[in-house]
Parts: structure tokens; sequence; C-alpha cells
């Protein structure tokens, strides 16, 4: 039977980051794509020009109205938007059992600068929602902020997660897309480094949304952890590699 994925994030209209580039991977990888929307943004790939933020309650509508109708084999989590949203996503998880195989994607800044995550959410996601998760996937300034360490090489990758493991994540797994694309996964004992096929010059739009939506569909597809990012690396790569020139400002990636 089809595997059910579910990304609970928030709408990009240019189409190349959140839900839409989330529900473009599940269905390039074969699982069947669901989705609770958080926020719904107006932005192209040079700037995000407005963010309107769905009521938390009926953010938690959406997940139920999905996770009491078939079986959730495994959910992403990236624009959360507000504390309040980010509570109520918490509170859901635990509600109809979906932390199994949480990926929960920290995303706290646009690639075009734009704060995506409420200051005052930070906390929160710190706190409430990355103790539930599988895996966590905090890019390099994402990591220097939840961890407080400053971020220069591989060696500073290591410690950031080390310090984020102490969170309660189960894994963490830090992406060097801002440096040399080499990521690092450590899960409480190992370090496993993902060196990437190629680094590809240039500025890329929802590069991380489609890294963590492809690990969620190789865990609903059964795979572990260590082979769900392998995979989901290996596929990013091939969607940065056919990257598209189509607006001002960031590449868009091809799936
Ligand atoms: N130029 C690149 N060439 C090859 N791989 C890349 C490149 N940029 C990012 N990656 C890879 O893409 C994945 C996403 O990492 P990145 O650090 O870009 O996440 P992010 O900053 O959250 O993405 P986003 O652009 O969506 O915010 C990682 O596996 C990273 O190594
Ligand atoms: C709705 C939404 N979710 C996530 C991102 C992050 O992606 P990027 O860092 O590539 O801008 C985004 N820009 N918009």
């Amino acid at each position: 039977m089809m595997k059910v994925a579910m990304t609970i994030a928030g709408s990009d209209s240019i189409g190349g980051a959140g839900i839409q580039a989330d529900l473009k991977t599940f269905y390039a990888l074969g699982v069947h794509g669901t989705s609770a929307i958080t926020a719904v943004t107006a932005q192209n790939t040079a700037a995000v020009e407005g963010a309107y933020y769905l009521p938390p309650e009926f953010v938690g509508q959406q997940i139920e109205a999905v996770a009491k109708d078939v079986p959730v084999a495994a959910v992403k989590t990236g624009m959360l938007a507000s504390a309040d949203i980010v509570r109520e996503v918490a509170r859901r998880v635990k509600l109809h059992g979906l932390d199994a195989n949480l990926v929960v994607d920290p995303v706290l800044v646009s690639t075009s600068g734009h704060l995506l995550l409420d200051n005052d959410a930070v906390d929160v996601v710190k706190h409430e929602l990355i103790p539930l998760a599988l895996v966590i996937t905090p890019n390099i300034p994402e990591a220097e902020v939840l961890s407080g360490k400053k971020i220069k090489d591989i060696e500073n990758m290591k410690e950031a997660a080390y310090l984020l493991h102490k969170l309660g994540a189960r894994n963490v797994l830090v992406k060097g897309g801002h440096a040399n694309a080499v990521d690092v996964l450590f899960d409480g004992t190992e370090y496993r480094i993902y060196q990437p096929e190629v680094r590809v010059p240039g500025s890329f739009h929802g590069t991380g949304c489609t890294l963590s939506a492809a690990i969620a569909a190789e865990l609903a597809k059964g795979g572990n952890l260590v082979t769900a990012v392998e995979k989901a690396k290996s596929y990013v790569t091939g969607c940065i590699k056919n990257h598209l020139h189509l607006g001002q400002g960031a590449f868009m990636i091809k799936h």
C-alpha cells in the first residue's frame, strides 16, 4: 500500500520552498503527500513580501482531519510562524502519535532574509517541539541560534550537533549548504559525515525544505534514518544540479 507523509509548513507562492517543495518531493519519491498549512506567504525568489498566519486551532484541525483518516507514516515540519502554532503542532503530534518519524526543520529565516518564525517562538521550538523529533535539520545559521555556538568548520558543526542533541531530539543533522555542503549527523554516540557529490555554485531556494521532506518520505517508506539522509541528500543534490534561473533572486531547484 502507498505510504503517507505529512508536511506541516507554510505556503510559498513562488513554488520553490515550503508546502509546494514538500509535496513535489513526496510525489517524486513515491509517497502520498498530505499537508497542514501554518501560514500563507506572498513571496518570490527575491523576497518574502508578506505572511498571513493561520489560526493555530485551524492548523490543528488540518492535522486532525488527516490523522484520523489515513495512517501517517512520517511527518515533517517547516515554517511554523508563531509560538501558539508551535504549541498546537507539538500538542497534535503527541495526541495523534505522530512522533515516531518526526522530522523537524527548524526554519527561522528565509534565504532572502525574512523572519519565518516569531522571536518568542524560538524557545517553544527548543523546549516543546525538538524533544519530540526523530531528527532535527538546522542549517548553519539555525544551528548557531539554537545552540549558541558560532560555526566556522566541521568540528564546530559537530559541537553544535552535540549541544542540540541535549535538547532531546533523537538525532541532529546540521546542514552545510551555507558552507561546503557537507552535512553532519549525530545520533548521541556517533557522527556521520555526508559529503555532497558536488557543491553547485549559487544561491538556491527551497533546498532545506526539500531535504527534510525527502528524509520524511524515505522514513515513510520504511528506511532507517542513516539511509534516509543519504538518499535525501542525493535527491536534493540532483534537484540543485538541475536548477532553473526563473526569477530575479535565488535559483529554483528542479524536482
Ligand atoms: N550549492 C549546493 N550544492 C550542493 N548541495 C547543497 C548546496 N546548497 C545546499 N546544499 C545541500 O542542500 C541541503 C540543504 O542545506 P541548506 O544548508 O541549504 O539548508 P537550508 O539553508 O535550510 O535551505 P533553504 O535554502 O531551504 O533555507 C543540504 O544537504 C546541503 O548540503
Ligand atoms: C513558506 C516557506 N517555508 C520555508 C522557506 C525557507 O526556504 P528558503 O530558505 O529557501 O527561502 C521559505 N522561504 N518559505
